[in-house]
């Protein structure tokens, strides 16, 4: 089995562990395989992949596209260091408004699936980190979301406190702002 799977506190996320062949040219991995990730749960038709290079204390997040346009991700880092993190924003859900964060890294080369219906963000704990993912519909700026970073209701453990956020992420609203403008799932 090339992949091992483990849902995190919050079932529907899953962490991808892939099987890593090295020898002493480097190392091969399956990164993908739709029949696998489908017997695991993960559905879906991811018609986009993505890549971000961002430099250390970068946090890009936390974002979401709204419906029709509902994005599940499947993310990795290929270089670096990122605490990666997913909220839950699906309003009938036990855990609506929590939040499961892991550490993606190019040294344990492990993925995050996060379904449609979650806010996604991440910080870079390395100098320079690369992200790449797949997203299972395609890019719908009308239609993005996002929800503070550091909002206090959810109150994410980002391990650093003082992060380099765009212009944009500075200005989300709060979970409570996006409940009451009908941005939840
Ligand atoms: C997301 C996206 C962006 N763009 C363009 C739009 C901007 O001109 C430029 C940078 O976009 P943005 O600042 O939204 O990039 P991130 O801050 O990395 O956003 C992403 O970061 C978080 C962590 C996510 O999970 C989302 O995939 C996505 O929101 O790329 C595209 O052309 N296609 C796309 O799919």
């Amino acid at each position: 089995m090339p992949f091992t799977f483990r849902r995190l506190e919050i079932p529907d996320v899953i962490l991808i562990k892939p099987k890593v062949f090295e020898d002493e040219r480097g190392f091969f991995m399956e990164t993908y395989k739709k029949s696998d990730f489908e017997k695991a749960g993960i559905k879906g038709d991811f018609v986009q992949d993505n890549h971000s290079r961002s430099k250390y204390g970068v946090l890009r997040g936390l974002h979401f596209q709204r419906e029709p346009y509902a994005q599940a991700k499947i993310v990795r880092a290929v270089r670096g260091v990122i605490y990666d993190v997913a909220v839950d924003l699906r309003r009938n859900s036990p855990t609506f408004g929590k939040w499961v964060g892991v550490i993606l890294s190019e040294h344990n080369k492990y993925q995050l699936y996060i379904p449609r219906g979650f806010a996604h963000g991440f910080v870079v704990l390395s100098d320079v980190a690369e992200v790449v993912y797949k997203v299972d519909n395609v890019y719908a700026p009308d239609y993005e979301g996002g929800i503070i970073w550091n909002d206090q209701e959810i109150d994410i453990d980002w391990p650093i406190d003082d992060p380099i956020v765009s212009e944009k992420d500075g200005k989300w609203p709060t979970l409570r702002e996006a409940v009451e403008r009908g941005w939840v799932f």
